[in-house]
């Protein structure tokens, strides 16, 4: 057997797509596994923190499909945009280089959700697709039901002079989404500005029409995580919907070399700090605070005197207020960036400031942390209306952004309040039911091993622990 793993490059989702393909090649060893990513992605993911592959894997880059010379825009979205209108064809080029080397033929596609090209790729191979769904399944269902959304909801979303969209706090009429609200959908979802699609929106939209023809669906989920209507709806639709558990966290937390370990200091610094007494603040690796609300941050943590720890990425530090690391090096720590799944596993952390990122949240729950959102694009806001109002596992900061008395206000109430209290028991209620789930015999397990011996496209007749 042959898999080749097609990743997507960006943001944060080629992580779990990197651990579940670990996690099949330690159980099918006499599987070849080639995991197909730009070369950028594949050293961050490979070198910082899983340096060691067993044989059966290999990793192969595929060209990011910037030209040679091309200025940046300053766009975000650009790079993006340039590597999804060279995917198919840099993909079959990496796929036909494996196929190459290892003199097997590709058995089975395993890809990120969102390349959803990847369908005609199998097709055209006469192999199983089977695609992996990284952030929660309440945006899969947004982009599976876009159609109905966007002819429903159509005079809720304005587009005003400037190209902003204002959107009404709407409750949606969609199945298993209708705790949400339009504002909480990902921006692809709703009608594009100026009636124009970007290559990445279109990406996305193929998705209502490829994904319901699948057998198996791979979540990165726990079935006992789910509102009923939305599992009930999702098992409608795909016949084999795998619920194998938060992928990221389903390895032993990534070794990093002794040399590396702990390089700014978290772990032992937390280790001097009181149970249950910091509040740890990271926003992943895309997204740009604005200067006025990290200065407002700054200011709460300052006046708070609540311990703390905040990974802040350096090209943002310059925003921190004048003289602040000193004032409140009494009391925190800033570092360019933390070993987080670890430091969200520490006994002295109390509450987790996040945008809501899929892996944040995860590693927030399975490690019983509380959380206060402040949400920022794509799914953050999906994220945070399902933290506050389904699980309510944490709260949104008053007003949607930082402010030196919203943030105050949210450590109070987590940290100090009787509704706190509840806030952090479901946290903690969540972490159990993730953890029985996640045991050998939990349903998660159960989803796994279903996985692998689907058919035999992984390679395995039958797994045994
Ligand atoms: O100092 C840091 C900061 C981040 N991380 C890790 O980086 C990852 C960040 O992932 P996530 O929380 O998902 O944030 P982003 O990188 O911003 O995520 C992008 O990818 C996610 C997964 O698809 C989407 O949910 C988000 O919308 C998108 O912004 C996590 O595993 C963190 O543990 C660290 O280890 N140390």
């Amino acid at each position: 057997m042959h898999v080749a793993v097609l990743a997507f490059p960006f943001g944060s989702h080629a992580l779990s797509l990197v651990d579940l393909t670990l996690k099949l090649a330690r159980v099918a060893q006499e599987t070849r596994f080639s995991f197909l990513n730009t070369e950028k992605s594949n050293s961050s993911i490979f070198l910082a923190a899983r340096a060691t592959l067993p044989d059966n894997i290999k990793a192969y880059n595929v060209a990011d499909g910037v030209p040679l010379n091309h200025v940046f825009s300053g766009d975000p979205i650009e790079r993006v945009e340039l590597f999804i209108k060279e995917a198919p064809g840099n993909f079959k080029t990496a796929l036909d280089l494996a196929v190459a080397e290892t003199g097997r033929k590709i058995s089975c596609l395993m890809t990120d959700a969102f390349l959803s090209f990847a369908g005609s790729i199998a097709e055209n191979l006469s192999i199983p697709w089977i695609p992996v769904w990284t952030p929660v399944p309440h945006s899969l269902s947004a982009h599976i039901y876009t159609d109905m959304i966007r002819q429903r909801y159509a005079n809720s979303i304005i587009h005003d002079c400037s190209n902003r969209v204002e959107l009404e706090d709407q409750t949606l009429d969609v199945p298993g989404l209708s705790e949400f609200r339009i504002g909480d959908l990902p921006a692809e979802v709703l009608p594009p500005r100026d009636a124009k699609e970007t290559l990445f929106s279109c990406m996305l939209g193929q998705i209502r029409y490829t994904m319901p023809k699948v057998d198996t669906l791979v979540m990165n989920f726990y079935h006992e995580l789910y509102p009923e209507p939305l599992l009930k709806d999702l098992k409608s639709k795909f016949s084999n919907l795998l619920n194998v558990g938060f992928i990221s966290l389903s390895l032993p937390p990534p070794s990093l070399p002794p040399s590396t370990e702990d390089v700014t200091g978290c772990l032992s610094w937390l280790d001097g700090q009181k149970a249950k007494s910091v509040a740890f603040i990271s926003f992943g690796t895309v997204v740009n605070i604005p200067q006025s609300e990290i200065e407002e941050l700054a200011e709460a943590l300052e006046v708070s005197g609540n311990p703390f720890l905040w990974a802040l990425r350096d090209s943002m530090s310059y925003c921190l207020p004048s003289g602040f690391l000193d004032r409140a090096s009494t009391h925190g720590k800033v570092v360019p960036w933390a070993p987080q799944i670890q430091v969200l596993a520490h006994s002295s952390i109390s509450v987790f400031i996040t945008h809501c990122g899929a892996n944040s949240v995860y590693e927030s729950i399975a490690n019983g942390v509380p959380m206060i959102c402040r949400p920022f694009f794509a799914d953050h806001k999906l994220n945070a209306r399902l933290i506050a109002d389904e699980w309510r596992a944490g709260v949104r900061i008053d007003g949607g952004i930082f402010t030196k008395t919203g943030v105050l206000k949210s450590l109070d109430l987590i940290l100090e309040r009787e509704q706190g209290r509840g806030i952090r028991s479901r946290a903690q209620d969540l972490k159990e039911l993730v953890l029985k789930a996640s045991a050998p015999g939990g349903r998660a397990s159960q989803d796994f091993k279903t996985l692998v011996e689907n058919d035999h496209h992984i390679g395995v007749t039958h797994l045994v622990w």
